[in-house]
């Protein structure tokens, strides 16, 4: 049987709160719009499904109101699959706008051990993009991250657990909590 988010809310500890995460978030958007405010095109900012959807979104919406239009595309890779630990990367989902010349900017959830964001900027590069960089809103703090893998941009830090809420699943649920709680240990 599916384990419920309500058991598991119970005894979760709230690691970032929603407010936390709005200000992590306006001043992420502040660092972007500075860095791409002066391109003759919009970056592609693509959403990597489904974590990076509500941190996406309210990025987006930050860096609409500093006046820095966006063209939108998305990409379906998981690792989890509603389980707590990782395994092989699949694919559900390319992004479809060509990427030649241009600026990418990957958004997702949670940078954990760097293997999504990883083989999907990788796949990005081939494509021929300009540049990609990466917006994460959280970094899980840990060693066993795979080397040379960094966002650019950086929300909050979280620790060395299984983390769930603004966009993070607890067995595919909780992804609407608007707040990031750890599962008790
Ligand atoms: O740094 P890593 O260890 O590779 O983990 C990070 C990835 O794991 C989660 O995706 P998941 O595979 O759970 O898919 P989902 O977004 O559909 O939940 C998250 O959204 C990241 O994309
Ligand atoms: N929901 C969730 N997804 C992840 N993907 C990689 N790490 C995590 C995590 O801690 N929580």
């Amino acid at each position: 049987m599916t384990p419920r988010l309500a058991d598991a809310l119970r005894d979760a500890e709230l690691i970032h709160d929603g407010a936390t995460l709005d200000a992590a978030i306006a001043r992420m958007a502040a660092e972007i719009h500075a860095d791409y405010r002066d391109d003759d095109l919009p970056p592609l900012f693509v959403t990597v499904m489904h974590g990076g959807l509500p941190f996406a979104a309210q990025l987006a919406f930050a860096l609409g109101e500093l006046g820095l239009d966006l063209e939108f595309d998305y990409l379906h890779a998981t690792r989890y699959r509603g389980q707590t630990t990782g395994s092989g990367l699949a694919w559900l989902h390319r992004p479809a706008t060509p990427m030649r010349d241009r600026r990418v900017l990957l958004v997702d959830d949670i940078l954990d051990e760097g293997h999504t964001l990883h083989a999907v900027t990788r796949w990005c590069e081939d494509q021929n993009a300009e540049e990609v960089r990466t917006a994460v809103l959280a970094v899980k703090l840990h060693d066993r991250g795979l080397e040379d893998i960094e966002a650019d941009y950086v929300g909050v830090e979280v620790p060395d657990r299984y983390v769930f809420g603004y966009g993070m699943d607890y067995h595919e649920q909780g992804r609407n909590l608007p707040a990031i709680y750890a599962l008790a240990e």
